[in-house]
């Protein structure tokens, strides 16, 4: 496939995203704390910021959420990155800040607007207006603080400057990350119908409609892959072709869908009955094909002939005294042998099943066995 394809597919687990964007908060707070470190030094900021405390508080409440988010404790909320609480947290770092903050207030009300990226691809416009407000009533609540604390020291103007440049930045910012919010929400469900659209190729590309069992095409692909394996290791490899008895019969006196209804009854039944590791497939019409790998050959005949007596017992609606039986042949596969002449040899195999009356199970063996074992080194039953 497409690698670009395969990009936009892949789902990145939610989770490990969640903790990038804890990393990349603890990032930013990093910075911050050095630019604060740096602005007591050069006095930009009041000497008395007790950085080490709001930052040490930050990073400890981070950790927690850290935690909580790794652990999937947060896995229950609807925001599992608990983006508003710790946005919340960010905004108070903030204000906390600009009341240290000198003449450099001005410049760092950008913060804020830091803050609010980390909202953008997971709060929805109505949150990020939450906590564009919230950002707005902190930095008013710290306003009126200094007013009423040190109005001798305010400047009118240049607050209500400050507070009204804010105001507008947050309402840009709110737009624009609305807008950001959605296009990301549409370009999920996009990839979520283009993954859905896939797999829903893959399983065509593999699957027979009608009984959901693997195709002709996929069983062959199976066959060839195990053939190299049987080969190259030596381990045993067995395959059984079944076709239903007179089905033509069923189709011509109940109609076709209830030969449907047997044919669907026979994949249900074999699905079950069967290991998960044998590939079952339908290889066309009535006839059906499983590959058994690892599997030596009393074990499949077993597991074949346990089929088909459970597929004799099965009662159909259309018809409950009816009686379907299957015939089966079985074939082990040969060192070196091709796949065409390992399924022709298991087909007849079924053809001698079939001349033998149907109903019936019969083995097959290409080379005379050597000292009562075929060539492949498994037991070979005359047929
Ligand atoms: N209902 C249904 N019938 C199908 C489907 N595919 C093939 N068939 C029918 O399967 C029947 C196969 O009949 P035959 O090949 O004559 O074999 P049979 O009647 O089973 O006779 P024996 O194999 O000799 O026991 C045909 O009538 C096909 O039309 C299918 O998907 N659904």
């Amino acid at each position: 496939m497409n690698n670009n394809i395969k990009l936009v597919l892949s789902h990145r687990p939610e989770r490990a995203l969640r903790l990038r964007r804890q990393l990349m908060a603890i990032y930013s707070y990093l910075l911050l704390w050095a630019g604060t470190v740096v602005g007591v030094e050069i006095a930009a900021f009041d000497p008395r910021t007790p950085h080490l405390l709001i930052f040490g508080s930050l990073f400890a409440a981070n950790l927690v959420v850290f935690a909580l988010v790794r652990s999937g404790f947060t896995e229950r909320f609807k925001d599992p990155s608990l983006t508003m609480v710790q946005m919340f947290a960010g905004i108070v770092v903030i204000t906390l800040l600009l009341y240290y903050a000198r003449e450099l207030r001005g410049a760092l009300l950008s913060l804020y607007l830091i803050m609010m990226t980390f909202g953008v691809f997971s709060l929805d416009r109505r949150q990020q207006i939450v906590m564009a407000a919230s950002a707005q009533l902190s930095f008013t609540v710290l306003l009126v603080y200094e007013w009423v604390q040190l109005p001798l020291t305010q400047i009118l103007a240049l607050s209500l400057s400050q507070w009204g440049v804010l105001a507008l930045i947050l309402a840009w910012f709110v737009y624009m990350g609305g807008y950001i919010h959605n296009l990301q929400q549409r370009f999920r469900a996009q990839r979520e119908s283009l993954r859905q659209a896939h797999d829903r190729l893959a399983s065509i590309a593999i699957r027979d409609e009608l009984t959901d069992l693997f195709n002709r095409r996929h069983f062959l692909e199976r066959l060839e892959e195990e053939l190299s394996r049987t080969d190259r290791e030596h381990i045993p490899l067995h395959i059984a072709v079944v076709d239903l008895d007179h089905f033509k019969s069923i189709n011509d006196t109940y109609g076709h869908p209830a030969g449907d209804e047997v044919l669907k009854r026979f994949a249900a039944l074999a699905s079950q009955c069967l290991r998960r590791s044998d590939v079952l497939a339908r290889y066309g019409g009535e006839e059906f094909v499983v590959l058994f790998p690892q599997s030596d050959h009393a074990d499949c005949e077993a597991a074949m002939t346990r089929l088909k007596e459970k597929f004799a017992e099965q009662r159909y609606d259309f018809d409950p005294s009816l009686r379907i039986t299957l015939s089966c042949g079985l074939a082990g596969h040969h060192w070196g042998e091709s796949a065409l002449a390992f399924i022709e040899r298991a087909d007849q195999a079924l053809y001698q099943a079939k001349a033998a009356g149907r109903d019936t199970l019969r083995s097959s063996c290409a080379r005379a066995p050597v000292s009562g074992a075929s060539a492949s080194g498994y037991p070979c039953r005359p047929n």
